[in-house]
């Protein structure tokens, strides 16, 4: 898929490349960690296939889901009627950024559960609450609180929970873990991973490589719109491809904090440095656009069950 923004004429700059060409899958049992650094495109994706683009989006492309099933349905021409009324928290659930701020001030954590229930299932079975605070790890006496009350890592929870209430085949988690310190982040990304140990299938958009390697089953690296790498986590993490999957691990702590050296592209010019260079990632990468290894090709090709763009395996 892709995903254009009009800026409007009077900018004077063309649409905002958010999402060019992109292209994942997710299957039951599997969580995807969607990374890549601020400002990509992950959560215009994420945004896409939930109908929760803004007016001055259009898409481009295909997003299929269930394919092949009786509840197949292709979510970029779907009407807001059918997203809202059988996609969004009922198919899909929802893990969104910065949970604390989503929760109603005013409600306790168990009414605004006992809301959700109401809304998607239209109505609560006694324990229906409880069984799924349970679930995340929630105690009964912990939905008493207001969300003030609540500790970043509980919102959180009751956040994770929410989106499940549905039952959805699908978790989308945008940054789920941003603010949090670092024992909750692994707790909250493990609730993540046991999602998906439920057969669910698990979309996680983090930048934190850390939290991706200890939960992806998969990973999708996307740079500057586009997906440049993906496959299984485990292959793609321990010999990466794309010269810029290997600066972003080289990033990592463990790895001595090596930045990749420069900035992205701006996203109104990628048209423009495709067509003159081959490659999006051309300005940073050390190797020369068209000169092996880097073909110059944007298109993301796959080899076995792993894709790479412009840096074939060699
Ligand atoms: N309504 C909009 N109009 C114009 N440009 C937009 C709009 N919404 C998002 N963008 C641009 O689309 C690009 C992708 O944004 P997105 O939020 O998907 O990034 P991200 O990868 O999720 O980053 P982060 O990790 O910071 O959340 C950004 O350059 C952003 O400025
Ligand atoms: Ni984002």
């Amino acid at each position: 898929m892709s995903v254009r923004f009009e800026l409007g004429r009077r900018r004077g700059s063309g649409p905002v490349h958010a999402v060019t060409d992109a292209g994942v899958r997710l299957y039951p049992g599997q969580v995807l960690a969607l990374v890549g650094e601020s400002g990509c495109g992950k959560s215009v994706l994420a945004s896409a296939l939930l109908g929760l683009l803004p007016s001055n989006a259009w898409t481009r492309g295909r997003a299929w889901l269930h394919p092949g099933t009786d509840e197949e349905v292709e979510l970029l021409s779907s009407s807001e009627r059918v997203l809202a009324r059988r996609v969004r928290g009922r198919r899909i659930g929802l893990v969104p950024q910065s949970a604390a701020t989503h929760l109603t001030p005013v409600r306790t954590a168990r009414d605004q559960l006992a809301e959700t229930f109401r809304e998607l299932r239209g109505r609560v079975d006694p324990g229906s609450v409880d069984e799924l605070a349970g679930r995340v790890g929630l105690a009964p006496a912990d939905l008493a609180h207001y969300p003030h009350e609540l500790s970043g890592g509980m919102a959180q929870r009751v956040a994770v929970a929410s989106a499940l209430v549905a039952e959805p085949s699908v978790v989308i988690a945008d940054e789920p873990t941003t603010g949090l310190d670092r024992p909750l982040v692994d707790r909250v990304t493990d609730l993540l991973g046991e999602l998906a140990d439920r057969n669910r299938g698990v979309l996680l958009i983090t930048h934190d490589l850390a939290a991706a390697k200890r939960v992806a089953t998969h990973v999708a690296v996307m740079y500057a719109s586009r997906v440049v790498e993906s496959g299984p986590a485990e292959e793609v993490f321990h010999r990466p491809w794309h010269p810029y999957t290997k600066g972003l691990l080289e990033a990592m702590p463990e790895a001595g904090f090596q930045p990749v050296p420069g900035h992205p592209p701006a996203l109104t010019e990628l048209a423009e440095l495709e067509r003159e260079w081959g490659c999006v990632f051309c300005l940073r990468c050390p190797d020369t656009p068209g000169v092996a290894p880097c073909n110059g090709d944007p298109a993301l090709v796959e080899y076995g069950s792993r894709s790479v763009a412009a840096h074939p395996p060699c």
